[in-house]
């Protein structure tokens, strides 16, 4: 893929997991820069991926070709004031990595710059992330080609057509990576209370979890109902725990969960 002078401004848990994952996946180190404002030149991801640290934005944003955002929303409009201010960001690619800060709002923040949005998630740390890009019309396909590459390098990604679909990502892999932990948390908390050791619970519940998620994608011409369906006995074990799922409105749940986390994303649009 091409290389760029890549910075990331906030180098938070999102931040942290695509640079582990570039880095690990052979994207040269040194055209990477990470800051946030307690950051030392020394700090441990220097010495771990051997990235350039920074406390100072404006001027790892100057340095950059490619500039990643990736501050919680609500820093946002604090770190792009002064970035707009002091860095000429025409020619540069902005991409945004946060969730509810639309393309109109880093236009009222940064004015008219190329700005592709990316909706990634945790897994990218180890090169299993799944990321939504949303570029407006204007970016030029290299800039579509750069960034879909980029996030390539650290999982599979899916462009959406409207900006809209951004919040869709975030619904259903975004967030998503919190959903199977708290699925698994509540399997291995209950595989503690039937006796097993803290440890054994842990091992049962995740690799079951690996083995359902591999079996998903080793065999793409099976729908996800048939592979259920293949563990499920008639009058069996497996049946009885999944009425009491269905019972229970599962289905419904899950719904309403990933429309909850829309509608987060649509509030925060507004309000940030
Ligand atoms: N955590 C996740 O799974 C995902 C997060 N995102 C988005 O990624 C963004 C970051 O989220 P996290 O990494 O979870 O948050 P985080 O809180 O772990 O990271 C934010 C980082 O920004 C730094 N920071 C704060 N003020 C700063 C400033 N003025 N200048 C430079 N850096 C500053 C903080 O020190 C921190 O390291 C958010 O916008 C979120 O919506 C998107 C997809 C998934
Ligand atoms: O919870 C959040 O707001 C961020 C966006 C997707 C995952 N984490």
């Amino acid at each position: 893929m091409q290389h760029r002078k890549i910075t990331f401004i906030g180098a938070g848990n999102m931040a942290k997991a695509i640079i582990a994952g570039l880095v690990n996946g052979g994207y040269p180190a040194d055209l990477i820069t990470a800051t946030s404002p307690s950051m030392k030149q020394d700090s441990p991801l220097q010495a771990q991926y051997g990235i350039h640290c920074s406390n100072d934005n404006v001027e790892s944003a100057r340095q950059a070709d490619v500039v990643v955002l990736s501050v919680k929303p609500q820093m946002m409009a604090e770190v792009c004031t002064p970035l707009h201010q002091q860095v000429d960001l025409r020619g540069k690619l902005i991409l945004s990595i946060a969730a509810g800060v639309s393309v109109a709002r880093f236009t009222q923040l940064l004015g008219p710059v190329n700005l592709i949005r990316i909706m990634p998630n945790t897994p990218s740390l180890i090169g299993l992330g799944m990321s939504g890009l949303y570029a407006p019309p204007q970016i030029s396909p290299q800039d579509r080609e750069f960034t879909a590459q980029l996030m390539q390098s650290v999982g599979e990604i899916c462009w959406v057509n409207e900006e809209s679909g951004i919040n869709s990502v975030i619904a259903a892999a975004g967030s998503a990576p919190a959903y199977f932990f708290l699925f698994m948390e509540a399997m291995q908390n209950e595989s503690e209370r039937l006796g097993f050791e803290p440890e054994t619970a842990r091992l049962l519940v995740q690799q079951a979890a690996l083995g359902a998620a591999k079996m998903v994608v080793n065999n793409p011409q099976l729908d996800i109902a048939t592979l259920r369906q293949q563990v499920t006995s008639k009058g069996g074990t497996t049946a009885e725990a999944l009425r009491v799922f269905n019972e229970h409105g599962l289905s419904e749940t899950v719904a309403s969960a990933m429309q909850a986390a829309i509608r987060r994303a649509d509030e925060m649009e507004k309000s940030l």
